[in-house]
């Protein structure tokens, strides 16, 4: 079914009663801002990633999110042991591939994590998708220097290939599933000057797939809650620092009429 403020209000309200506990082999940039982001949602976070513990951890979460933002071989075995669990007992998998495209390391780990493992949903930049589906794409670091709408070709064959569940943030957030599309236009420019903003879209997703195996609305869900309440918090307050703040005191404050009155989505 395609995403509408109700089926999105349903999951949100999914989220506050049943509180899931979502694991998050994340970066060190972004692992207190996404912890709270989904605390203020009303999930469980836990961010765990030594490879002592990660497939124990995973047995015990709702959902798996996976984030490469600041990799190294310790969290790489982690986030091994953890996906191939999360895939054995068939808990969801979201998966960020921060950054792929700027080195050949950020490849390689994505490409072996992506064979072992498949997610049900991937969320990237612009750049981040181009360059996971195999184009020669510029990224200028961690972040992209394409708007989403150049992204979607290489979204759909992504999609395609991997059987799952594609998201590409940016002015417009693409949500593709084969050759389904939801696109969203909610969210403010002021959201790329916080760090990790598309590192807590993904970390939201993951709650949302806890709640709803439909991995194409769980996505565009997570998607359209970030959005509406980024706008929301530049509404209080036009600054990077006080976005943060107001961004988890909206998602937290979050109301259905909230979301009726502001959802932009096409398909
Ligand atoms: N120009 C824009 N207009 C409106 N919303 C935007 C814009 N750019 C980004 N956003 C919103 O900001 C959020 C983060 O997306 P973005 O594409 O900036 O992620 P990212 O580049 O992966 O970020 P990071 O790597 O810092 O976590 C998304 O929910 C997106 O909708
Ligand atoms: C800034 C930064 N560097 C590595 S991960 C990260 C968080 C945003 O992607
Ligand atoms: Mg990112």
């Amino acid at each position: 079914m395609f995403p509408t403020p109700q089926s999105i209000w349903t999951d949100v309200t999914q989220i506050r009663a049943q509180a899931p506990l979502i694991h998050n082999i994340t970066n060190f940039v972004v692992m207190n801002n996404t912890a709270n982001a989904l605390l203020a949602v009303g999930a469980s976070p836990a961010m765990v990633h030594a490879p002592e513990e990660t497939a124990d951890f995973v047995a015990i979460s709702s959902a798996l999110v996976v984030n490469i933002g600041t990799l190294d071989e310790n969290f790489v075995a982690g986030m091994k042991q953890a996906m191939r669990r999360a895939k054995d007992l068939g808990k969801p998998i979201v998966f960020d591939p921060v950054g792929v495209g700027a080195t050949p390391y950020r490849n390689r780990v994505s490409a072996e994590l992506l064979t072992l493992s498949a997610p049900e949903i991937i969320r990237g930049n612009a750049s981040e998708i181009m360059a996971l589906a195999g184009l020669d794409a510029q990224t200028k670091g961690v972040d992209s220097l394409f708007g989403s709408d150049a992204a979607v070709d290489a979204a759909h064959q992504l999609s395609r290939s991997l059987g799952c569940v594609v998201v590409v943030s940016g002015a417009t957030d693409y949500i593709i599933r084969g050759e389904q599309t939801a696109a969203i236009a909610n969210g403010h420019p002021l959201m790329t000057r916080v760090t990790g903003m598309g590192c807590t879209a993904t970390a939201l997703t993951g709650a949302f797939a806890a709640v709803n195996a439909d991995y194409f609305q769980a996505a565009a869900h997570a998607m359209a809650v970030m959005g509406v309440a980024g706008e929301m918090a530049v509404e209080k307050q036009t600054a990077p620092g006080s976005l943060q703040v107001n961004f988890l005191d909206a998602l937290y404050q979050l109301t259905a009429s909230d979301i009726a009155d502001r959802l932009k989505i096409n398909e």
